[in-house]
Protein backbone atom coordinates (compact mmCIF):
# COMPACT_ATOMS: atom_id res chain seq x y z
CA UNK A 1 0.00 0.00 0.00
CA UNK A 2 1.42 3.27 -1.17
CA UNK A 3 1.07 6.10 1.91
CA UNK A 4 0.57 9.76 -0.55
CA UNK A 5 0.93 13.02 1.63
CA UNK A 6 -1.88 15.28 0.56
CA UNK A 7 0.19 18.14 0.34
CA UNK A 8 2.46 17.11 -2.29
CA UNK A 9 1.89 16.12 -6.32
CA UNK A 10 -0.46 13.82 -6.45
CA UNK A 11 0.42 11.09 -8.67
CA UNK A 12 -2.48 10.24 -11.58
CA UNK A 13 -3.84 6.44 -11.59
CA UNK A 14 -5.01 4.96 -14.49
CA UNK A 15 -7.86 2.49 -12.52
CA UNK A 16 -11.05 3.94 -11.19
CA UNK A 17 -10.91 4.70 -7.22
CA UNK A 18 -13.43 3.93 -5.18
CA UNK A 19 -12.21 6.50 -2.29
CA UNK A 20 -12.98 5.97 0.88
CA UNK A 21 -13.16 9.21 3.77
CA UNK A 22 -12.89 8.07 7.43
CA UNK A 23 -10.98 8.22 10.76
CA UNK A 24 -9.27 4.83 10.17
CA UNK A 25 -6.67 5.17 13.14
CA UNK A 26 -6.94 1.99 14.61
CA UNK A 27 -9.17 0.05 11.84
CA UNK A 28 -11.58 -0.94 14.43
CA UNK A 29 -14.64 -2.76 13.67
CA UNK A 30 -16.30 0.19 12.85
CA UNK A 31 -13.84 0.84 9.85
CA UNK A 32 -13.33 -2.64 8.94
CA UNK A 33 -17.21 -2.43 8.38
CA UNK A 34 -16.82 0.96 5.91
CA UNK A 35 -13.94 -1.22 4.53
CA UNK A 36 -15.74 -4.51 4.01
CA UNK A 37 -18.62 -1.93 2.03
CA UNK A 38 -15.85 -0.54 -0.16
CA UNK A 39 -14.89 -3.57 -1.37
CA UNK A 40 -18.59 -5.03 -2.03
CA UNK A 41 -19.10 -1.86 -4.12
CA UNK A 42 -15.67 -2.25 -5.82
CA UNK A 43 -14.91 -4.04 -9.04
CA UNK A 44 -11.74 -5.37 -10.55
CA UNK A 45 -11.11 -2.28 -12.58
CA UNK A 46 -11.16 -0.02 -9.27
CA UNK A 47 -8.80 0.25 -6.55
CA UNK A 48 -9.84 1.18 -2.93
CA UNK A 49 -8.02 4.00 -1.62
CA UNK A 50 -8.56 5.82 1.96
CA UNK A 51 -8.39 10.06 2.21
CA UNK A 52 -7.63 9.14 6.36
CA UNK A 53 -8.80 12.03 8.47
CA UNK A 54 -6.37 10.84 11.47
CA UNK A 55 -6.52 12.58 14.59
CA UNK A 56 -2.92 11.57 14.50
CA UNK A 57 -3.17 11.58 18.51
CA UNK A 58 -0.78 9.78 21.17
CA UNK A 59 -0.87 7.29 22.77
CA UNK A 60 -2.15 5.29 20.15
CA UNK A 61 -4.13 2.06 20.15
CA UNK A 62 -2.58 1.43 16.26
CA UNK A 63 0.39 3.23 15.18
CA UNK A 64 1.32 4.14 11.82
CA UNK A 65 2.66 0.63 10.56
CA UNK A 66 0.37 -1.21 11.91
CA UNK A 67 -2.13 0.75 10.57
CA UNK A 68 -0.77 0.85 6.96
CA UNK A 69 -0.67 -3.22 7.40
CA UNK A 70 -4.37 -3.65 8.30
CA UNK A 71 -5.36 -1.43 5.78
CA UNK A 72 -3.43 -3.12 3.20
CA UNK A 73 -5.16 -6.63 4.70
CA UNK A 74 -8.48 -5.02 3.45
CA UNK A 75 -7.19 -4.20 -0.14
CA UNK A 76 -6.44 -0.73 0.37
CA UNK A 77 -3.64 0.07 -2.63
CA UNK A 78 -2.96 4.02 -1.70
CA UNK A 79 -3.97 6.17 1.61
CA UNK A 80 -3.46 9.59 1.35
CA UNK A 81 -2.09 11.13 4.17
CA UNK A 82 -3.02 14.28 5.72
CA UNK A 83 -0.23 16.32 7.55
CA UNK A 84 -0.85 16.56 11.26
CA UNK A 85 -0.98 20.17 11.28
CA UNK A 86 -3.90 20.01 8.94
CA UNK A 87 -6.18 17.84 10.68
CA UNK A 88 -8.49 19.76 12.05
CA UNK A 89 -9.58 21.90 8.90
CA UNK A 90 -8.55 18.51 6.94
CA UNK A 91 -11.45 19.06 3.91
CA UNK A 92 -12.29 16.10 1.96
CA UNK A 93 -14.04 17.81 -0.35
CA UNK A 94 -11.33 20.43 -1.93
CA UNK A 95 -9.42 17.60 -2.05
CA UNK A 96 -12.09 15.38 -4.14
CA UNK A 97 -12.44 18.72 -5.87
CA UNK A 98 -8.65 19.36 -6.51
CA UNK A 99 -7.74 15.86 -7.97
CA UNK A 100 -10.77 14.52 -9.20
CA UNK A 101 -9.35 13.90 -12.22
CA UNK A 102 -5.85 12.00 -11.47
CA UNK A 103 -7.38 10.14 -9.03
CA UNK A 104 -10.19 9.01 -11.24
CA UNK A 105 -12.80 8.75 -8.76
CA UNK A 106 -15.67 6.36 -9.98
CA UNK A 107 -17.35 5.56 -6.34
CA UNK A 108 -16.96 7.87 -2.92
CA UNK A 109 -17.80 5.78 0.30
CA UNK A 110 -18.06 7.95 2.89
CA UNK A 111 -18.67 7.15 6.75
CA UNK A 112 -21.06 9.26 8.46
CA UNK A 113 -18.85 9.59 11.96
CA UNK A 114 -16.22 11.87 9.75
CA UNK A 115 -18.02 14.76 9.84
CA UNK A 116 -15.76 17.40 11.08
CA UNK A 117 -15.65 21.29 11.32
CA UNK A 118 -14.10 21.94 8.20
CA UNK A 119 -16.41 19.76 6.26
CA UNK A 120 -19.79 17.79 6.15
CA UNK A 121 -21.39 14.71 4.09
CA UNK A 122 -23.85 17.01 2.95
CA UNK A 123 -21.20 19.05 0.63
CA UNK A 124 -19.93 15.89 -0.91
CA UNK A 125 -23.11 14.88 -1.47
CA UNK A 126 -23.71 18.37 -3.74
CA UNK A 127 -20.58 17.66 -5.14
CA UNK A 128 -21.04 14.26 -6.28
CA UNK A 129 -24.29 15.00 -7.68
CA UNK A 130 -23.23 17.55 -9.78
CA UNK A 131 -20.19 15.25 -11.07
CA UNK A 132 -22.48 12.30 -11.60
CA UNK A 133 -20.03 9.89 -9.03
CA UNK A 134 -21.46 7.76 -7.11
CA UNK A 135 -21.56 8.32 -2.93
CA UNK A 136 -22.00 5.70 -0.36
CA UNK A 137 -22.87 7.07 3.24
CA UNK A 138 -22.27 4.42 5.57
CA UNK A 139 -24.12 5.15 8.76
CA UNK A 140 -22.25 4.21 12.07
CA UNK A 141 -21.70 0.88 13.35
CA UNK A 142 -23.19 1.03 17.38
CA UNK A 143 -22.02 -1.24 19.75
CA UNK A 144 -23.82 -1.37 22.71
CA UNK A 145 -25.80 1.95 22.01
CA UNK A 146 -22.63 3.41 20.79
CA UNK A 147 -19.98 4.24 18.00
CA UNK A 148 -17.15 2.58 18.19
CA UNK A 149 -13.75 5.16 18.23
CA UNK A 150 -10.44 4.82 19.25
CA UNK A 151 -11.56 7.54 22.22
CA UNK A 152 -13.67 4.47 23.34
CA UNK A 153 -11.19 1.62 23.09
CA UNK A 154 -7.96 3.67 24.74
CA UNK A 155 -9.47 3.58 28.74
CA UNK A 156 -10.46 -0.27 27.88
CA UNK A 157 -6.91 -0.62 27.25
CA UNK A 158 -5.39 1.43 29.93
CA UNK A 159 -7.91 -0.58 32.37
CA UNK A 160 -6.84 -4.07 31.32
CA UNK A 161 -10.27 -4.62 29.68
CA UNK A 162 -8.73 -6.80 26.72
CA UNK A 163 -11.65 -8.63 26.30
CA UNK A 164 -13.52 -5.18 25.71
CA UNK A 165 -11.07 -3.86 23.55
CA UNK A 166 -10.52 -6.70 21.67
CA UNK A 167 -14.24 -6.80 21.20
CA UNK A 168 -14.32 -3.39 19.68
CA UNK A 169 -10.79 -3.88 17.59
CA UNK A 170 -11.67 -6.79 16.27
CA UNK A 171 -8.30 -8.46 17.22
CA UNK A 172 -6.23 -8.53 20.06
CA UNK A 173 -4.96 -5.31 21.32
CA UNK A 174 -1.17 -5.71 19.80
CA UNK A 175 2.53 -4.19 20.40
CA UNK A 176 4.34 -4.35 17.92
CA UNK A 177 8.52 -4.15 18.99
CA UNK A 178 11.93 -5.27 18.98
CA UNK A 179 13.63 -7.54 22.03
CA UNK A 180 15.68 -5.69 23.78
CA UNK A 181 18.03 -6.01 26.63
CA UNK A 182 16.25 -6.27 29.69
CA UNK A 183 18.52 -6.72 33.60
CA UNK A 184 19.11 -10.73 33.06
CA UNK A 185 17.72 -11.36 35.90
CA UNK A 186 14.71 -13.76 34.15
CA UNK A 187 16.74 -16.43 33.67
CA UNK A 188 18.18 -16.86 36.99
CA UNK A 189 13.92 -16.49 38.13
CA UNK A 190 13.67 -19.36 35.94
CA UNK A 191 11.08 -17.37 33.93
CA UNK A 192 13.44 -15.39 31.05
CA UNK A 193 11.28 -12.76 29.92
CA UNK A 194 11.85 -10.77 26.67
CA UNK A 195 11.70 -7.17 27.22
CA UNK A 196 9.98 -5.45 24.24
CA UNK A 197 11.57 -1.55 23.20
CA UNK A 198 10.19 0.94 20.68
CA UNK A 199 6.47 0.85 22.29
CA UNK A 200 6.58 4.25 23.40
CA UNK A 201 3.74 5.81 21.02
CA UNK A 202 0.94 2.96 22.33
CA UNK A 203 -1.14 3.57 24.86
CA UNK A 204 0.24 2.02 28.23
CA UNK A 205 -2.00 -1.20 29.14
CA UNK A 206 -2.41 -1.56 33.02
CA UNK A 207 0.05 -3.03 35.46
CA UNK A 208 -0.75 -6.47 35.59
CA UNK A 209 -0.10 -9.86 34.12
CA UNK A 210 -2.02 -11.22 31.26
CA UNK A 211 -2.14 -13.90 29.06
CA UNK A 212 -1.02 -13.44 25.32
CA UNK A 213 0.45 -14.86 22.15
CA UNK A 214 3.44 -13.88 20.67
CA UNK A 215 4.79 -13.97 17.28
CA UNK A 216 7.99 -13.69 16.36
CA UNK A 217 9.91 -12.27 13.12
CA UNK A 218 10.56 -14.94 10.50
CA UNK A 219 8.07 -17.35 11.83
CA UNK A 220 5.04 -16.28 9.89
CA UNK A 221 2.90 -19.51 10.67
CA UNK A 222 3.83 -19.81 14.30
CA UNK A 223 2.56 -18.31 17.84
CA UNK A 224 3.61 -18.94 21.14
CA UNK A 225 1.33 -18.73 24.49
CA UNK A 226 3.15 -16.30 26.60
CA UNK A 227 2.88 -14.68 30.13
CA UNK A 228 3.21 -11.06 29.52
CA UNK A 229 3.77 -9.02 32.63
CA UNK A 230 2.98 -5.16 32.12
CA UNK A 231 4.39 -2.19 34.27
CA UNK A 232 6.70 -0.82 36.92
CA UNK A 233 8.40 -3.97 38.55
CA UNK A 234 8.19 -2.62 42.02
CA UNK A 235 9.73 -5.69 43.53
CA UNK A 236 12.94 -5.66 41.54
CA UNK A 237 13.05 -1.84 42.24
CA UNK A 238 12.29 -1.75 38.46
CA UNK A 239 12.43 2.53 37.47
CA UNK A 240 10.35 2.40 34.36
CA UNK A 241 7.35 1.09 32.55
CA UNK A 242 8.23 -1.96 30.67
CA UNK A 243 6.00 -4.79 29.04
CA UNK A 244 7.62 -8.31 29.51
CA UNK A 245 6.76 -11.91 28.06
CA UNK A 246 7.38 -15.45 29.12
CA UNK A 247 6.96 -17.55 26.69
CA UNK A 248 5.51 -21.33 27.41
CA UNK A 249 7.15 -24.34 26.18
CA UNK A 250 10.01 -22.06 24.19
CA UNK A 251 13.71 -21.72 24.44
CA UNK A 252 15.39 -19.63 21.93
CA UNK A 253 17.76 -16.29 21.54
CA UNK A 254 14.94 -13.29 20.67
CA UNK A 255 17.43 -10.75 21.25
CA UNK A 256 16.61 -7.81 18.48
CA UNK A 257 14.08 -9.69 16.42
CA UNK A 258 10.94 -8.27 15.70
CA UNK A 259 7.85 -9.55 17.75
CA UNK A 260 4.25 -9.02 17.88
CA UNK A 261 2.30 -9.22 21.24
CA UNK A 262 -1.42 -9.89 21.40
CA UNK A 263 -2.91 -9.43 25.25
CA UNK A 264 -6.02 -12.41 25.23
CA UNK A 265 -6.84 -11.32 29.59
CA UNK A 266 -5.44 -10.16 32.55
CA UNK A 267 -4.98 -12.75 35.33
CA UNK A 268 -4.11 -10.19 38.16
CA UNK A 269 -2.84 -7.11 39.21
CA UNK A 270 1.13 -6.02 39.35
CA UNK A 271 2.21 -6.22 43.25
CA UNK A 272 4.92 -5.36 45.37
CA UNK A 273 6.35 -8.56 46.69
CA UNK A 274 8.46 -8.96 49.72
CA UNK A 275 11.43 -10.47 48.05
CA UNK A 276 12.18 -12.69 44.89
CA UNK A 277 11.19 -15.49 46.37
CA UNK A 278 7.32 -14.63 46.93
CA UNK A 279 7.53 -12.64 43.48
CA UNK A 280 8.73 -16.25 41.99
CA UNK A 281 6.22 -18.16 43.66
CA UNK A 282 3.48 -16.35 42.47
CA UNK A 283 4.79 -16.39 38.73
CA UNK A 284 4.79 -20.45 39.24
CA UNK A 285 0.86 -20.15 40.40
CA UNK A 286 0.35 -17.86 37.00
CA UNK A 287 2.36 -20.16 34.63
CA UNK A 288 0.11 -22.92 36.55
CA UNK A 289 -3.73 -20.81 35.86
CA UNK A 290 -2.51 -20.43 32.29
CA UNK A 291 -2.11 -23.60 31.74
CA UNK A 292 -5.05 -24.52 33.23
CA UNK A 293 -7.07 -22.16 31.46
CA UNK A 294 -5.79 -22.37 28.24
CA UNK A 295 -5.43 -26.57 28.51
CA UNK A 296 -2.10 -27.12 28.29
CA UNK A 297 0.19 -29.97 30.10
CA UNK A 298 1.89 -28.84 32.94
C1 LIG B 1 4.37 -13.95 34.95
C2 LIG B 1 5.08 -12.74 35.46
C3 LIG B 1 4.55 -12.04 36.54
C4 LIG B 1 5.21 -10.95 37.07
N1 LIG B 1 4.65 -10.28 38.12
C5 LIG B 1 5.31 -9.26 38.70
C6 LIG B 1 4.76 -8.57 39.84
O1 LIG B 1 3.63 -8.84 40.29
N2 LIG B 1 5.48 -7.59 40.41
C7 LIG B 1 6.72 -7.24 39.93
O2 LIG B 1 7.35 -6.36 40.52
N3 LIG B 1 7.24 -7.82 38.81
C8 LIG B 1 6.57 -8.82 38.20
N4 LIG B 1 7.10 -9.43 37.08
C9 LIG B 1 8.32 -8.86 36.45
C10 LIG B 1 9.58 -9.47 36.97
O3 LIG B 1 9.99 -8.72 38.08
C11 LIG B 1 10.63 -9.43 35.85
O4 LIG B 1 10.21 -10.26 34.82
C12 LIG B 1 11.98 -9.86 36.35
O5 LIG B 1 12.48 -8.86 37.17
C13 LIG B 1 12.96 -10.13 35.20
O6 LIG B 1 13.27 -8.95 34.50
P1 LIG B 1 14.28 -8.93 33.27
O7 LIG B 1 13.58 -9.53 32.07
O8 LIG B 1 14.55 -7.44 33.03
O9 LIG B 1 15.49 -9.67 33.66
C14 LIG B 1 6.44 -10.53 36.52
C15 LIG B 1 6.96 -11.20 35.41
C16 LIG B 1 6.30 -12.30 34.88
C17 LIG B 1 6.88 -13.00 33.71
N1 LIG C 1 10.68 -18.92 27.08
C1 LIG C 1 11.28 -17.74 26.87
N2 LIG C 1 10.56 -16.61 26.94
C2 LIG C 1 11.15 -15.40 26.71
N3 LIG C 1 12.44 -15.25 26.39
C3 LIG C 1 13.22 -16.35 26.30
C4 LIG C 1 12.66 -17.64 26.52
N4 LIG C 1 13.65 -18.56 26.37
C5 LIG C 1 14.75 -17.89 26.05
N5 LIG C 1 14.52 -16.55 25.99
C6 LIG C 1 15.58 -15.53 25.72
O1 LIG C 1 15.94 -14.98 26.97
C7 LIG C 1 15.81 -13.56 26.98
C8 LIG C 1 15.21 -13.12 28.30
O2 LIG C 1 16.01 -13.50 29.40
P1 LIG C 1 16.19 -12.51 30.64
O3 LIG C 1 17.12 -13.18 31.61
O4 LIG C 1 14.85 -12.13 31.14
O5 LIG C 1 16.96 -11.31 29.99
P2 LIG C 1 16.50 -9.79 29.71
O6 LIG C 1 16.42 -9.17 31.05
O7 LIG C 1 17.58 -9.23 28.85
O8 LIG C 1 15.17 -9.84 29.03
C9 LIG C 1 14.89 -13.23 25.81
O9 LIG C 1 15.20 -11.97 25.23
C10 LIG C 1 15.15 -14.37 24.83
O10 LIG C 1 16.20 -14.03 23.95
Amino acid sequence: MQVIDVSKTIPAVEKGTVLVIGVMDSVHIGDQYVLEKAQELSSDDEEIAVYGISSASTPMVTIENDRNFLLKSYGVKRYYQVPAQEHAQAAPDHFIRNHYEALNITHIVVSETVQNAAYSVETLRKWSQKMDVPMTVISDLKVHGDSVTETRILPLIEQGRMEAAKSLLGRPFTLNGEVVKGQQLGRELGFPTLNLGGIDSYVKVKPAVYIGLIKVEGEPDTFYYALISAGYRPTVNGDSYKVEAYLLDFNGDLYGKQVSVQFLRRLRDEENFDGLDALVDQMKKDEEMTRDILGLEK
